[in-house]
């Protein structure tokens, strides 16, 4: 890139700072200029005819009636009327012949306009420049250019820190801030252009807020700090690779989109003497707008004719909007079937697409703005199409305002005290909200002590009860056996076994036979006949089964049997007492633990995931 720009343009300085916090310009139309470019291969294939002619003393251009041999053209030559026409800017600019004279190189479309607008910049203003025309008619070229052929962008990024540098060493007071963004309007979508494209990835598209002193901005936009000319060229190069273009039958690299490349220019002057801050900030927007088309002439389909139809809304809102600043009073009699009259209430569709949306201060606002319109030397409805446009741009009027700011050292310090103060309050809200954080975190180990306390005591819970539902099993058995004991003994009691006679075989002398005799009673009977005597009392007579035996007191022993089975059923009614007791005492156990209402026992597993 060459590094030979000399600039005419009056060293940036903050002496003329006049203290009025912003000052009005008297209001200025917008500038427009026109730029011709060369033949392009394939138009001097086809033999094309240059139909441009621009008069360098009066900035004249005329486009000329084309002749029949152009196929290009034969569109044009269906028109009812095709004449000369001839149009007046504040520059035209001739880059058909490189040997002509007056052939425009891209250091003196620099000079003549770029420069001029830096100054603007310098002074306090916001400005713009944009490239209008139809696809392949040179925007990109005149906006960026080549590595050997800088355009506008690179120059101005150039001067802007010569200038830098010659200001600070002739007043250090002065400190300058630079940033800079890059995005792109692609498809009624923005896209920031500094910030890398990860492949496979969508596309992340930027929202646009507006602010009631900024105007329309695009909100989370990458601005980026600059110091020197390498790092803003470097970002210059990174926003244009991600630029989206495609190749068209009218343009092999066509931008399909609209580039706003921005530079904000911070200048910050500290007066020594009077302890005096008078602050600068001026915004210089770059703008490249995606080619004007026709489709059929482009022969797009698919996805290159879906941007051209967005590339055309916007462009015809543009149209809209420049014709609705240009003339105000007549376009203010009807929009969209709203009738308003007077220049003051005239609707501006800035809204109707992004592009003008987001250039809303540029076209018609705090603003010093520019537009270049391109041309190709060949193509009558195209270029008649672009110079119109241009010829109503003209009559755009801007009111810019100098963005400057003036503070004494009292205000300063009032300022800083403020600021002070605020920053004291927002770190009592960060020291605040740690004190928060903390206490939720104590507040958290906390629960989960108690939530492991409740699950030891649930466990224990648990096993209580195991323990209880066994006793209360080995009672009932116990119980049960009791019942049956007694149960067993009553009804010995009512139905005593009666005794059963025993045969005993004696031998008899006669048949030495053994006779069966009868035990007991008959036994005694017999050997009462036997004996004519009764036996004498044996141990085995006592068990008192015999009616005939005199020792035996039945009452005495139904008595105590009697006795014996109301102590049996006595003790198993006070067992029975003490096993209900025993389960009312469970119960109430259980109540403390689990009280009314309480869900039924959860399982472990689920206590331990309780938070
Ligand atoms: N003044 C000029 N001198 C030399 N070549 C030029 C000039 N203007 C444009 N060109 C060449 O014309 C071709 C198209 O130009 P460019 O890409 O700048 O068009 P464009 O208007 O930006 O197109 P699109 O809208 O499709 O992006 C490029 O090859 C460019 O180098």
């Amino acid at each position: 890139m060459q590094r030979s720009i000399r600039s005419s343009a009056s060293t940036p300085s903050l002496r003329s700072r006049d203290g009025v916090a912003s000052r009005m310009d008297a209001g200025g139309n917008v500038k427009v200029v026109v730029r011709v470019r060369a033949f392009l291969p394939r138009e001097l294939d086809r033999n094309a005819e240059c139909l441009i002619h621009m008069d360098p003393v009066t900035q004249q251009t005329t486009l000329m009636v084309p002749n029949d041999t152009d196929p290009a053209n034969s569109r044009a030559k269906s028109r009812k009327v095709i004449e000369e026409k001839k149009f007046t800017f504040d520059n035209s600019f001739w880059s058909h012949d490189p040997c002509d004279e007056h052939y425009a190189t891209q250091e003196h479309v620099y000079d003549s306009l770029g420069e001029e607008f830096l100054d603007h910049n310098f002074e306090g203003y916001h400005t713009c420049i944009f490239a209008y025309g139809q696809t392949g008619s040179g925007k990109s070229y005149t906006m960026m250019g080549t590595p050997d052929q800088p355009g506008l962008i690179p120059r101005t990024c150039e001067d802007l820190f010569e200038r830098i540098a010659a200001a600070q060493e002739e007043t250090p007071n002065i400190s300058y801030n630079v940033r800079v963004s890059y995005f792109e309007v692609y498809n009624e979508h923005v896209r920031d252009l500094l910030v890398p494209i990860s492949p496979n990835t969508p596309p992340y598209y930027l929202k646009i807020r507006e602010s009631p002193i900024e105007g329309p901005y695009v909100k989370d936009l990458t601005e980026v700090p600059v110091r020197n000319i390498d790092e803003i060229l470097q970002r210059m190069h990174t926003g244009d690779c991600n630029r989206t273009v495609a190749s068209t039958k009218m343009n092999d690299t066509s931008s399909r989109s609209h580039a706003v490349f921005t530079i904000m220019l911070k200048q910050i002057h500290h007066d020594p003497h009077t302890d005096e801050t008078t602050e600068r900030s001026s915004r210089i927007r770059l703008v490249d707008l995606a080619g004007s088309e026709r489709a059929k002439s482009t022969e797009a389909t698919g996805q290159r004719l879906r941007e051209g139809s967005n590339i055309n809304k916007s462009l015809t809102t543009l149209g809209r909007v420049i014709a609705a600043l240009a003339d105000p009073q007549k376009k203010s009699k009807t929009r969209g079937g709203l009738k308003t009259s007077g220049s003051s209430n005239t609707v501006v569709p800035y809204r109707d697409s992004i592009l003008t949306w987001l250039l809303k201060d540029s076209l018609g606002g705090n603003s010093k703005t520019a537009m270049i319109a391109c041309i190709a030397p060949s193509d009558y409805e195209e270029t008649l199409s672009t110079l119109r446009y241009a010829d109503q741009a003209k009559r755009i009027r801007t009111r810019a305002v100098v963005n400057q700011d003036s503070i004494s050292a009292a205000e300063r310090d009032a300022q800083i005290a403020a600021m002070a103060e605020e920053i004291r309050a927002l770190q009592l809200v960060v020291g605040d909200s740690r004190r928060r954080e903390k206490d939720a975190r104590e507040a958290e180990e906390k629960l989960e002590e108690y939530q492991e306390q409740v699950k030891r005591m649930q466990q224990k819970m648990e096993e209580k009860s195991m323990v209880a539902e066994g006793k209360i099993r080995s009672l009932e058995m116990e119980n049960e056996a009791l019942r049956l004991h007694l149960k067993l003994a009553l009804e010995s009691i009512r139905n005593p076994i009666p005794s059963v006679a025993v045969r005993e075989v004696v031998p008899t002398p006669d048949t030495e036979e053994p006779r069966e005799t009868l035990d007991g009673a008959n036994k005694e009977n017999e050997s009462g006949e036997t004996n004519g005597k009764k036996d004498k009392e044996t141990p085995g007579e006592e068990d008192g089964y015999s009616d005939e035996d005199d020792g035996f007191d039945e009452e005495a022993e139904y008595a105590r049997l009697d006795r014996e089975a109301q102590e049996t059923q006595d003790a198993t009614f006070s067992l029975l007492e003490e096993v209900r007791l025993f389960k009312r005492k469970l119960a109430d156990d259980k109540k403390g633990w689990w009280p009314e209402g309480t869900p039924k026992r959860k399982p472990f597993s689920s206590i331990v995931n309780l938070r």
